[in-house]
């Protein structure tokens, strides 16, 4: 548990912060980011790597499930292409007797360059909570992994105005002493595989919350941190999301299973192609 003296501290610089437009997004790297979660086999991955073609402006990392990431990362590498591989969670120890565990030196060790660390599901079903989080973070950087570090409230805390306080406890709590660089995603709980996105004004409104807190705790730093939005984000939408001054890129779950799909959302994210 966090001192309560602290967190009136954080909380006042917050308060502060909120007075300051901090927003230069020209300066921040788009992502498109796929988030396969428990889905697909060797045989389809092989098919959607020759079938997707990446686009300059905008980052592209697939997360596929584990058994995949070593054959993704190695055809994706023979194919010429510049989509990187990521994972989608991370142990936070070093390493030893955690059965079905993967370490982060084992992700950076087979070629992985990213890592999604707190994904809602990961809180829900398997009870991450933010310190793990936090631990987690520290394990990726520590070998050199970018963590891309989900946040979101759920419908209730939602409909009893409780949106900002929770984001700003998850911020806070996985990002104690954490100084280098990572990605943000923003993925509203109650808006994930419900086909229900968050509008991109909502989702504009919240990140630029999400940046203040940033600035509040890391000071300049926050304007190069790139906050992605997830959540029902499919080719439709996707352009609406990218005129956000605050919204850097996507984390895409259903619609990035299909290669097509996946891009569209890819192309709309590329700078200079807007
Ligand atoms: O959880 C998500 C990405 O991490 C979002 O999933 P959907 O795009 O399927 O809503």
């Amino acid at each position: 548990m966090m001192d309560q003296a602290i967190k009136s501290y954080i909380e006042q610089m917050v308060r502060d912060a909120l007075g300051q437009s901090v927003t230069s997004p020209s300066a921040r790297t788009n992502y498109a980011i796929a988030n396969w979660k428990m889905n697909k086999t060797f045989s389809e991955m092989a098919v959607y790597l020759q079938e997707l073609k990446s686009k300059e402006g905008v980052s592209v990392v697939i997360c596929p499930p584990s058994q995949l990431l070593y054959p993704a990362g190695l055809m994706a590498k023979q194919q010429g292409s510049t989509v990187s591989i990521g994972a989608q969670n991370v142990h936070e120890a070093d390493k030893g007797a955690y059965t079905g565990e993967v370490s982060a030196s084992m992700l950076k060790d087979i070629g992985c360059a990213y890592v999604i660390i707190g994904h809602s599901e990961r809180r829900q079903y398997f009870n991450e909570n933010d310190q793990q989080v936090n631990q987690k973070i520290k394990q990726a950087i520590k070998e050199g992994l970018t963590p891309i570090i989900c946040i979101g409230e759920t419908i209730e805390q939602k409909n009893s105005g409780q949106t900002e306080k929770v984001l700003t406890t998850q911020l806070v709590g996985a990002l104690q002493d954490i100084d280098s660089d990572f990605i943000l995603a923003y993925e509203p709980v109650w808006a994930i595989g419900t086909g229900e996105s968050a509008t991109a004004e909502q989702a504009q409104s919240t990140h630029a919350y999400i940046r203040k807190v940033l600035t509040a705790l890391l000071g300049g730093r926050a304007e190069g941190i790139s906050i992605l939005y997830g959540g029902s984000v499919n080719d439709k939408n996707a352009a609406e999301f990218s005129q956000m001054p605050d919204i850097d890129g996507v984390l895409v779950g259903g619609a990035s299973l299909n290669a097509e799909s996946f891009e569209k959302i890819i192309a709309v994210f590329a700078k200079g192609d807007m």
